[in-house]
């Protein structure tokens, strides 16, 4: 796997590749990879010759209280990593190759509407940070495809949007969530759970999946379901942020008339923020 630090390397084998035909597939991260990230890169290979990864644990998205100092940096077991799947090349840029002005005068992407709700709410200027940096990522691999989690669901749906009112001719595919025995979805933050919370932390899945449940056995009272589930998490150890039943088109508030809906949930336990979510389609015959 070819290793690029610098945008000036990474456009050169980007270059290199591209004058062969290639086609492009871009799994973006912040490392400390795990199966389910290995699992975009597998998603990849099946749909271009070349895999292009990146791990840049971004200042911009993160909140002043927030953990990045903390987050997890694994790079070498990343790099082996990815050498497995069979990623091509890992772009793995510092903060001031991303911004090297700063974070505070950069040019800034803003996705209206999607951004001021659930993970938006709980963390102003996180999805700026995201979006801008993912454009920034995109203009320097320039790929044809790029992969990223149904894990985070809100951002998924940002960056589609992104893409379609910024005519970025990418084509963005969304991959399901991998998660462990227990059914918890693999994240890098499970990392800071202590034993006894890895075996609480379960609990956010099993409850998106009641309300799932609930709902398609013919409730449409999402808003006591949520408060139930939320009533649910707290009692085994969670510090609730969201849980509500939106439309998956939109993330608007899920109505009664609504068939394709998402259930997604924000949790603090210990000092891991935990989300989750489950999409559906219900059956209104
Ligand atoms: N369990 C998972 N299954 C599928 N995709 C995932 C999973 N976890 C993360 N991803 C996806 O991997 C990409 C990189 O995510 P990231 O590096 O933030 O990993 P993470 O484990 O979600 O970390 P964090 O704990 O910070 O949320 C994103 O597109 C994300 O949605
Ligand atoms: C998309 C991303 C790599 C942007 O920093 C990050 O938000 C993530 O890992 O999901
Ligand atoms: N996986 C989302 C990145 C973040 O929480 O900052």
């Amino acid at each position: 796997m070819i290793v690029c630090h610098s945008i000036l390397s990474l456009r050169e084998t980007v270059q290199a590749y591209r004058k062969s035909g290639n086609k492009i597939a871009f799994v973006p991260t912040m490392g400390n990879l795990h199966s389910g990230h290995i699992q975009l890169v597998h998603e990849a290979k099946k749909v271009a010759d070349v895999v292009i990864s990146s791990i840049f644990v971004n200042p911009m998205q993160f909140g002043p209280n927030e953990d990045l100092d903390a987050y997890p940096r694994t790079l070498e077991a990343d790099k082996e990593k990815l050498t497995d799947a069979g990623c091509q090349v890992l772009f793995a840029p510092n903060a001031s190759e991303m911004y090297p002005n700063g974070t505070g005068v950069q040019t800034q992407v803003i996705v209206p509407e999607l951004t001021d709700e659930l993970c938006g709410a709980s963390r102003p200027g996180h999805f700026t940070g995201v979006s801008t940096v993912v454009t920034k990522l995109f203009n320097i691999v320039q790929p044809d495809i790029a992969l990223f989690g149904q894990k985070d669901f809100q951002q998924l749906a940002v960056i589609r949007k992104m893409a379609a009112d910024l005519c970025m001719p990418i084509e963005i595919i969304g991959i399901s969530t991998v998660r462990a025995a227990s059914e918890l979805a693999l994240s890098s933050r499970n990392g800071y759970l202590t034993e006894q919370e890895l075996a609480t932390a379960p609990t956010l899945y099993r409850t998106l999946v009641q309300i799932k449940d609930a709902i398609e056995a013919g409730s449409k009272d999402f808003d006591t379901l949520c408060h139930q589930g939320n009533s649910a998490l707290a009692s085994a150890g969670f510090k609730p942020d969201y849980l509500s039943v939106r439309r998956q088109s939109d993330l608007k508030h899920a109505t009664a008339n609504d068939d394709q809906l998402v259930i997604l949930a924000a949790a603090n336990l210990g000092s891991a923020r935990l989300i989750d979510n489950i999409a559906f389609a219900l059956n209104q015959n």
